[in-house]
């Protein structure tokens, strides 16, 4: 088990050792990348380290003008919304993340036996921060596009893609044991349309990466319709959030893929006997899944640890699964 979002202000020694640094700056900095990322191995017993750095990272390190505000998100400078803003693109080389691999050359040596998982976004959530210049509830801008000029819209995607596939590989060369893609915000999109203008370019992602022989897990948010087609784009985990039990996801997924999740992230404000309840609950429901074939299952929250979670509900939560 491990905590999508485990890294991070939940932490008293995150803000401790942010205070002053930039989001973005801090990722470039390879000791306090591999110290942020320990922090809550340390603290929590997770059984996974994911490396701290952010979904936008490759973008800004290809050049483009962003940068991650507290408390809203990542926002653009200059959104990308016509065929030749798309056609201005920067291209990502590969050596301007070198000190993201420097940083999982650094959390080798400390993590010991505890597996380093790498991330990126997948295309269609990088596009929709590019295409509405920041945090979006409706991804309006970024579904016209799609839907009005398909043609422009299979080009960002297929550059966003580029941009993923040589960040994963930094990452995979670097020795990461596992990696994630995020396409948190799919969920926005009917099963139709993912499959349309998103599935052919997280496959071509995920097919890319597949000589790498690690684990790759798929993630989303509000994902319920599209587990099937998730899974079918190359991962070996899907990711299933709290909406979903896991036993029902495991017929959506089909045979032969593990499923990560599913706990509710409000479940942790609530009284220690009512998360319990819910961790023998999601668990339960996994063992239902495996013996209904999924390969197997990896205990997470459904979507990230809010910022203000107690830590120590993370820590007792870790202990109470590993004893279940
Ligand atoms: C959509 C997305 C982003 N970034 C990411 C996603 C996909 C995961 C998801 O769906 O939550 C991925 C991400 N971002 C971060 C991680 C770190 C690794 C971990 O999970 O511990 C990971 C895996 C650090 C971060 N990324 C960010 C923070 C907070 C910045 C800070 O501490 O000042 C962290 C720890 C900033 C960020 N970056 C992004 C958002 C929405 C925010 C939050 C804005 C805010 O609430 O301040 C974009």
């Amino acid at each position: 088990m491990w905590f999508m979002r485990q890294a991070g202000r939940s932490l008293p020694e995150y803000r401790e050792i942010r205070s002053g640094i930039g989001m973005l700056e801090s990722c470039f900095d390879p000791a306090l990348v591999c110290e942020i990322t320990m922090q809550p191995v340390r603290r929590h017993q997770v059984d996974g380290a994911i490396l701290f750095s952010d979904i936008v990272v490759p973008l800004k390190a290809a050049g483009i003008d962003l940068d991650i505000v507290a408390g809203r998100g990542p926002v653009v400078a200059e959104p990308v919304r016509t065929a030749a803003d798309v056609a201005a693109l920067p291209r990502l080389e590969g050596d301007e993340v070198g000190a993201i691999a420097r940083a999982v050359d650094l959390l080798l040596d400390e993590l010991g036996g505890t597996p380093l998982i790498g991330f990126a976004g997948a295309p269609f959530t990088l596009a929709s921060y590019l295409v509405e210049g920041g945090p979006s509830r409706g991804h309006e801008r970024t579904k016209a596009l799609m839907y009005s000029d398909p043609q422009t819209w299979h080009r960002l995607a297929g550059a966003l893609a580029d941009v993923t596939i040589t960040f994963l590989k930094t990452q995979l060369d670097a020795g990461v044991d596992a990696i994630q893609l995020f396409d948190s915000w799919a969920g926005a999109l009917s099963l139709a349309d993912y499959r349309e203008y998103v599935l052919p370019h997280s496959e071509r992602v995920f097919a890319e990466i597949e000589g790498a022989g690690v684990p790759r897990i798929h993630f989303g948010v509000g994902t319920a319709e599209l587990l099937g087609a998730m899974g079918e784009a190359g991962a070996d985990v899907v990711g299933v959030d709290w909406r979903t039990p896991l036993d029902v996801a495991q017929r959506r997924v089909g045979d032969g893929k593990a499923l990560q999740g599913n706990l509710d992230p409000a479940v942790l404000f609530a009284s220690p006997d009512v998360v319990e309840a819910h961790a023998r609950r999601i668990c339960a429901e996994a063992d239902a899944a495996v013996a209904s074939g999924a390969a197997g299952h990896i205990f997470n929250l459904g979507h990230g640890v809010p910022p203000d979670t107690d830590p120590q509900v993370l820590t007792d939560l870790v202990q109470l699964v590993h004893s279940l």
